[in-house]
């Protein structure tokens, strides 16, 4: 079969399908082919239509429990659609192969990461007879733990045909060193739309030391034994990916643009050889050694290239929980923070936990008018959905945030943020869930007197809020209070800095940004992309910080 090396384009990205995961060229790999893959761009005109029966092949690639999506590669197609009935498919594994039907979502904004929506699915075909009928298909991949998953980081692998695979959904649970054999996606990189990033979905299983899997061919070897150095170097790049016939490309998606990223190489289709070439005469081997010393020092070139879109791709915004009680000054710590880094590079956004309240439900309206609704409970607000806008503006995806309407108790449609270098997280439980807590590099804790706050809440709840101050003063003594004292105040011990006297403790929040500038010229000088590896503000905490 007739293979060539697939890369991203540079150019003509069509934004559909560069948000989309990949769509991947496959077949099978033997040693001395050396392919790569990358993310194959489409036009903008590509094809809509489908093939008479309506019916393509899906592969289920993400999961999305929050926010009720299922996400499917159409893999003829190379675009995402979504499934929204999460709970009618609760079956459904990621990994899972579908037949499907699906339509353009025409009121799906520009930025959404699926323009099209599944109409219809089947279960497909057993994998082998997917994989025949679509030659050009995933893959699975052997790769080396090369970093594990800590606070701030995901786990990293590699292999030589790919460099590495960032491991976005935390499935990667073994030490340095280890191999792992997985399947992968392609997905494009959330700086960079045009590039790609290798995306594990699913872990089939860790490699023994005394297993080896020579061919990719899943066989073991009769007789256990330890691999040899270069058997390990060659198990971590043999298992991958990566074919394509030519000639199906071209009759099967004439407006598909495939771009070769070495001009040299392109149109030169017989690099990948079948097994049965092995007995070609010697003159012919030569050349072919030859030619894939060529696609050797080709891929070596490559893989420098996937780093450093690694490296993009990887870096996360700095995020800044701001927590303490009402009407502590968090809002007043947050803007001013924000005016004092306007004059910086970065591009700094906060986000309100109150933003984050569920829906009192029609039911509950009664006790929010008596003032007998616990909007200070951590039952009242939507973690999870905090959780995942957070987790998606760290891998450089808009979200939408909901506004809650505090005079009606309810959510009043969505706004849309794009991702920025700093987020500012802030609200008076934002340190409760751990999750939260984990995202935050940076967590303040703005204190404030109790009597103030008191006097200061009574005010907004009358004033804004227009509340009867009696309503106000039950509330705040039956709920608000105790609710501080059980489950915000206990979270002051996870604070980086406190802020005695909140907003108007103008000393603190200078050192505060003189820290955070710091740390953003320190990173740019290390050639780090904005808020990467960021560091705790160790001396600021020294400093401003009192036991507690
Ligand atoms: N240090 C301060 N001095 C005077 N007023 C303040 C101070 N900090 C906050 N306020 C006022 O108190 C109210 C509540 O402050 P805010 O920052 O909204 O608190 P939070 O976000 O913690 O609920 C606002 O009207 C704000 O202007
Ligand atoms: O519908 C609502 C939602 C929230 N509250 C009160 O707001 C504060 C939290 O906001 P801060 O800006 O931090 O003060 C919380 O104490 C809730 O009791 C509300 O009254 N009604």
């Amino acid at each position: 079969m007739a293979a060539r090396l697939l890369t991203r384009s540079q150019r003509h990205v069509d934004e559909i399908a560069a948000r989309s995961l990949g769509y991947i060229a496959c077949g099978p790999l033997r040693y001395q082919q050396l392919c790569w893959v990358n993310l194959m761009a489409f036009t903008s005109n590509y094809d809509e239509s489908e093939d008479s029966s309506g019916w393509s092949v899906g592969l289920v690639s993400n999961i999305e429990a929050h926010s009720g999506y299922i996400f499917v590669v159409i893999l003829r197609k190379g675009v995402s659609a979504v499934l929204k009935n999460i709970s009618k498919y609760s079956h459904l594994r990621r990994g899972d192969f579908l037949n499907v039907k699906y339509r353009l979502n025409i009121h799906a904004p520009a930025h959404y990461r699926a323009r099209h929506l599944v109409e219809d699915l089947k279960p497909a075909e057993p994998l082998a007879e997917v994989v025949k009928a679509h030659p050009k298909l995933i893959l699975k991949t052997t790769a080396k733990v090369e970093k594990c998953r800590t606070r701030e980081d995901n786990a990293l692998l590699s292999n030589e045909h790919f460099g590495y695979f960032v491991d976005l959904s935390g499935l990667v649970r073994y030490e340095r060193g280890t191999l792992v054999e997985f399947e992968f996606v392609t997905m494009a990189s959330p700086r960079d739309r045009i590039s790609s990033i290798f995306v594990p979905t699913r872990i089939i299983r860790r490699i023994e030391n005394h297993e080896v899997d020579f061919d990719n061919s899943n066989r073991r070897s009769s007789k256990p034994r330890e691999r040899t150095d270069d058997e390990f170097e060659r198990d971590t790049r043999s298992s991958a990916v990566v074919y394509s016939d030519d000639e199906e490309l071209a009759s099967n998606t004439s407006n598909l643009r495939i771009c070769s990223m070495d001009s040299t190489f392109e149109g030169r289709s017989s690099y990948c050889h079948e097994q049965d070439q092995d007995n070609e005469d010697n003159a012919k081997e030569e050349r072919s050694r030859q030619e894939l010393k060529k696609l050797r020092e080709l891929a070596a070139r490559m893989m420098n290239d996937a780093k450093l879109e690694m490296t993009k791709a990887i870096s996360k915004p700095h995020i800044i929980g701001v927590a303490g009680g009402t009407a502590s000054g968090k809002s007043l710590v947050t803007k001013k923070i924000i005016q004092r880094l306007a004059n910086n590079d970065q591009r700094v956004i906060s986000i309100q936990l109150d933003s984050f309240y569920k829906d009192v439900s029609a039911a509950q309206l009664e006790q929010v008018d008596l003032g007998e609704y616990d909007f200070d409970h951590p039952s009242a607000f939507d973690f999870d959905l905090l959780a995942d806008v957070l987790e998606r503006l760290i891998i450089g995806e808009p979200v939408e945030i909901p506004n809650y309407d505090i005079l009606t108790n309810s959510r009043q449609g969505v706004r849309t943020v794009e991702p920025a270098d700093v987020v500012i997280v802030e609200g008076i439980l934002v340190f409760y869930d751990e999750r939260i807590r984990q995202l935050c590099s940076t967590k303040l804790f703005v204190d404030a007197d109790a009597d103030i706050r008191l006097s200061r809440r009574v005010k907004k709840d009358t004033g804004e809020r227009k509340r009867p101050l009696s309503v106000v003063l039950s509330h705040y003594v039956n709920k608000v209070k105790p609710a501080f004292e059980e489950f915000c105040l206990p979270t002051k011990r996870y604070a980086d800095v406190i802020i005695p006297r909140g907003g108007e403790n103008d000393v603190a929040i200078d050192l505060i940004v003189e820290n955070l500038q710091d740390f953003f010229r320190s990173s740019e000088e290390d050639g780090q992309t904005n808020g990467k590896s960021p560091r705790p503000p160790v001396e600021l905490k020294r400093s401003l910080s009192r036991p507690h």
